[in-house]
């Protein structure tokens, strides 16, 4: 007996300090991630205070519109041009690299784009500048395949740039890294000959981005993508020298995940597990659960109204998010501390189409009225709860009821200890809402009804303010127990 104790704590022993060498051991990496944390420069508290932003993609592939010759066909009508046999128009390469050639949105007016997204109530707008078949919404002086030349001619980027921030809505620019017009793109680099092509395209790629720095100053950010291929994954170096160059040439410069990848290719997290860039980017037609998937970082989810459609598409296949489907990841992603961006995809001409006109003056409508449950909120440390989401602001926690319950009580339970509610009332027209003490549950949290009228009656999602007490300690007591 005494030897089998002597032989288990021995095991215990070792398996412990293996786990503490496992823990405490870092990966020394010379292109991982330079920061950990939140940032918390004014710039990056502004871009956490949105909430909601419109993604756009336009671009040569708006023409087509996911399909040719009266066909339509099934992939993302942005990459049209990747198609190929039976999903593609025959003979489309040479057709698509031609389609510029008549790029000419009469009916574009980037101050009714800004106006529609002002009255939506988006703070931000992210705006597809090149995407991956490398066409230049903007007069890039280091291609020929720009806006430059074709029948438009003027600078697109410019016209949107200058339009929302009339509005007051700051502007994010989106790069594709991958680039299929340019001849040094590769996908891997398995030969000499790939080193020396994606060399010159390494350059191509860094001088047009300082080329957008510089070009539009007002611009807070860059949204990257096409970052995902084994050739970009090799350049740790470079792409970390040039997200450096790039923020001293732009002090406050947001950058997110997906920009680059670790000395061992990992993206978004390096190999300590630590995040690269200054918000999650793989939010992407995702959602997080829970406030655990989100590890403290700063996120954005982006979203498409149809299934997978990010381009314009002739023909949305599929299910069509209604507007109240985007309000509940609105308002899910602002519970759970990210900021949600509903993507627009104009047509060739420069229309935005009807169903997102509709869909932008319904959340237009609601958030009029809602959206000081979104601007400026996050999480509450509340537990989550079937009729809907909390987000928090200062000592004010908003209630937003997508699933109101029969019994019109809205259980709330409170894990602040000593923190009690002093009054509850309709955001909407500030009517005062009975608050019934429920007691204390097993972890000795206050229970609380907020009872809603049974008169009240309303067909959209409504807000209740629920203003609590000030803090009692300065570290949430419950948390001391958790440790
Ligand atoms: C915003 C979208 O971004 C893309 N791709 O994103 C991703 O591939 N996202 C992704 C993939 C795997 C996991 C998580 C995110 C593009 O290909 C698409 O055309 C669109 O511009």
């Amino acid at each position: 007996k005494k030897r089998s104790i002597l032989i288990t704590l021995l095991l215990g022993l070792i398996c412990g300090q293996t786990f503490s060498q496992e823990k405490t051991t870092q990966i020394s990496l010379k292109h991982g991630s330079h920061r950990s944390g939140k940032r918390t420069d004014a710039t990056m508290q502004r871009w956490r205070e949105y909430g909601l932003g419109q993604f756009i993609h336009w671009g040569i592939y708006s023409i087509p519109g996911g399909g040719w010759d009266g066909k339509t066909y099934g992939g993302a009508a942005e990459w049209i041009r990747s198609w190929s046999g039976k999903d593609a128009p025959n003979d489309w390469r040479k057709t698509y690299d031609n389609l510029y050639k008549q790029f000419n949105p009469v009916d574009f007016n980037a101050n009714k784009w800004a106006e529609q997204a002002k009255n939506m109530g988006a703070k931000y707008v992210i705006f597809t500048t090149k995407h991956h078949d490398g066409f230049c919404m903007w007069p890039s002086k280091y291609t020929e395949y720009t806006i430059a030349n074709t029948p438009y001619k003027k600078d697109i980027v410019k016209e949107v740039v200058d339009a929302y921030n009339k509005v007051g809505i700051d502007v994010y620019l989106y790069f594709s890294v991958m680039d299929w017009s340019h001849q040094g793109w590769r996908y891997d680099i398995k030969s000499p000959e790939d080193s020396i092509a994606f060399e010159s395209f390494k350059k191509f790629t860094r001088n047009q981005l300082l080329e957008l720095l510089t070009s539009y100053p007002s611009a807070k950010g860059l949204w990257f993508d096409g970052t995902w291929d084994k050739s970009w994954v090799k350049q740790a170096e470079f792409a970390d020298e040039l997200e450096t160059e790039m923020r001293t040439l732009r002090p406050g410069l947001i950058i997110g995940s997906r920009f680059r990848a670790d000395d061992f290719g990992k993206r978004h997290v390096d190999s300590n597990g630590v995040m690269m860039g200054d918000y999650e980017q793989g939010w992407e037609r995702n959602l997080p659960n829970s406030i655990e998937d989100v590890h403290g970082h700063d996120w954005d989810c982006v979203m498409t109204i149809p299934d997978n459609q990010w381009g314009y598409n002739s023909h949305w296949k599929g299910y069509v998010k209604t507007p109240y489907n985007l309000i509940e990841m609105l308002v899910k992603s602002v519970s759970l501390s990210g900021n949600f961006v509903i993507n627009f995809g104009p047509d060739g001409k420069g229309n935005i189409r009807q169903e997102e006109t509709s869909i932008a003056k319904e959340i237009g409508d609601w958030m009029k009225t809602n959206n000081e449950a979104i601007y400026g909120c996050s999480h509450a440390d509340m537990k989550k709860q079937d009729w809907g989401y909390f987000t928090q602001k200062g000592r004010k926690l908003y209630l937003t009821v997508f699933n109101r319950p029969i019994n019109n009580c809205l259980n709330v339970e409170i894990s602040e200890k000593g923190v009690k509610p002093t009054k509850a009332y309709f955001l909407a027209n500030k009517l005062p809402v009975a608050i019934q003490d429920a007691g204390k549950n097993k972890q000795n949290n206050n229970l609380y009804n907020i009872v809603i009228p049974a008169k009240y009656i309303s067909d959209k999602p409504f807000v209740i303010v629920l203003e609590l007490e000030e803090s009692q300690t300065n570290e949430k007591a419950y948390q001391q127990a958790r440790t």
